[in-house]
């Protein structure tokens, strides 16, 4: 069974505006999966409709197998979530504020616990602190602190690393792969592709609402990874010359680079038969190098396609 089950999601505001337009979505327990979208993807409200902040307007969500609105209680308390935005008590003391966020689960106090989760996000040292007193790395831990705080078997991230140093986001990372180390569950968005290629097991790309694949993370780049093997000359050219032509090759860099596109995954990818011709053709070769897509590109060319189709 699927941890969380998203089927059909729709969500349309007051506004009239269509935020989800029909999303499906499985996350399985103990998994990262990464939620990639541009601005107003709807990236937000769904997370906000499995955490039961936002109600569906059609569609259901099922977490750990209770659905969010008949049977809210039981998939609330199986969820944690830490929001986008910093919203915090700024007198309040680090300990008191995450022993508070256990309370509001109607679950027993519990110290040991709270201690465990303190030191594991490296706040043990900081638990009599006041919250203003805190630097804004140490604020985010203290929110996933409070989303920890209650013991939840999916935890929710909505862009952990939005707008936080280089050094601080690699923090985030270790903190979210010792999570699932626990056997939690992860769904996190962000907008960095670097984040999703960094940590997640899935990636699931959104747009205008709608879930546009989700994919393993490794499969993925196999899948849509198209390389091109880039030939440097020792001379340029004005054109490719004749000889070559049968090749699927451009001409880059001021007619200095020889740049073929193949798929890495074919069978015969063409190579071979391409630099025969290239020396057969009389050219020199300086030197040889290839390059797969990033993630970047292949999430670019995504959203891209989907624009067309519209
Ligand atoms: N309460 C609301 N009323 C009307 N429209 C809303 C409301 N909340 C969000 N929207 C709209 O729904 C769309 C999706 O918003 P959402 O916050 O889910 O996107 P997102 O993918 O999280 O974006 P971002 O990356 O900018 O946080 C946006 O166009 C937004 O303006």
């Amino acid at each position: 069974m699927a941890m969380v089950e998203i089927r059909g999601l729709r969500k349309t505001y007051d506004s009239g505006f269509e935020a989800l337009k029909g999303a499906d979505l499985q996350i399985e327990e103990g998994e990262i999966l990464a939620l990639l979208g541009p601005n107003g993807a709807g990236k937000t409200t769904l997370i906000s409709a499995v955490c039961g902040i936002t109600m569906p307007s059609g569609g259901s969500i099922r977490v750990g197998g209770h659905d969010v609105v008949r049977d809210w209680r039981a998939a609330r308390d199986l969820v944690g979530l830490v929001p986008q935005e910093i919203s915090l008590e700024p007198f309040e003391k680090v300990a008191n504020t995450v022993r508070f966020s256990r309370g509001l689960f109607g679950k027993g106090r519990d110290d040991a616990m709270i201690e465990r989760i303190l030191r594991r996000l490296s706040l043990w040292d900081k638990r009599d602190s006041p919250i203003r007193a805190l630097s804004g790395g140490m604020k985010r831990r203290v929110l996933i602190a409070k989303a920890l705080s209650h013991e939840p078997r999916v935890l929710f991230l909505d862009e952990p690393t939005a707008g936080v140093d280089v050094e601080l986001r690699r923090d985030m990372w270790d903190i979210v792969r010792d999570l699932k180390r626990d056997g939690v569950t992860i769904i996190l968005t962000t907008h960095y592709i670097e984040e999703a290629e960094a940590i997640a097991d899935r990636i699931g790309v959104i747009d205008k609402g709608r879930i546009l694949l989700v994919e393993g993370k490794d499969n993925l780049m196999r899948r849509m990874g198209r390389k091109e093997l880039r030939i440097e000359l020792a001379a340029p050219l004005e054109a490719i010359p004749e000889a070559l032509h049968g090749h699927d090759l451009t001409l880059e860099e001021g007619g200095n680079v020889l740049v073929y596109g193949y798929d890495s995954t074919a069978e015969r990818t063409g190579i071979g038969r391409l630099m025969a011709a290239v020396a057969g053709a009389g050219l020199v070769v300086r030197d040889v190098a290839t390059r797969q897509d990033s993630l970047e590109d292949i999430f670019v060319g995504l959203v891209a396609r989907q624009e067309d189709a519209a």
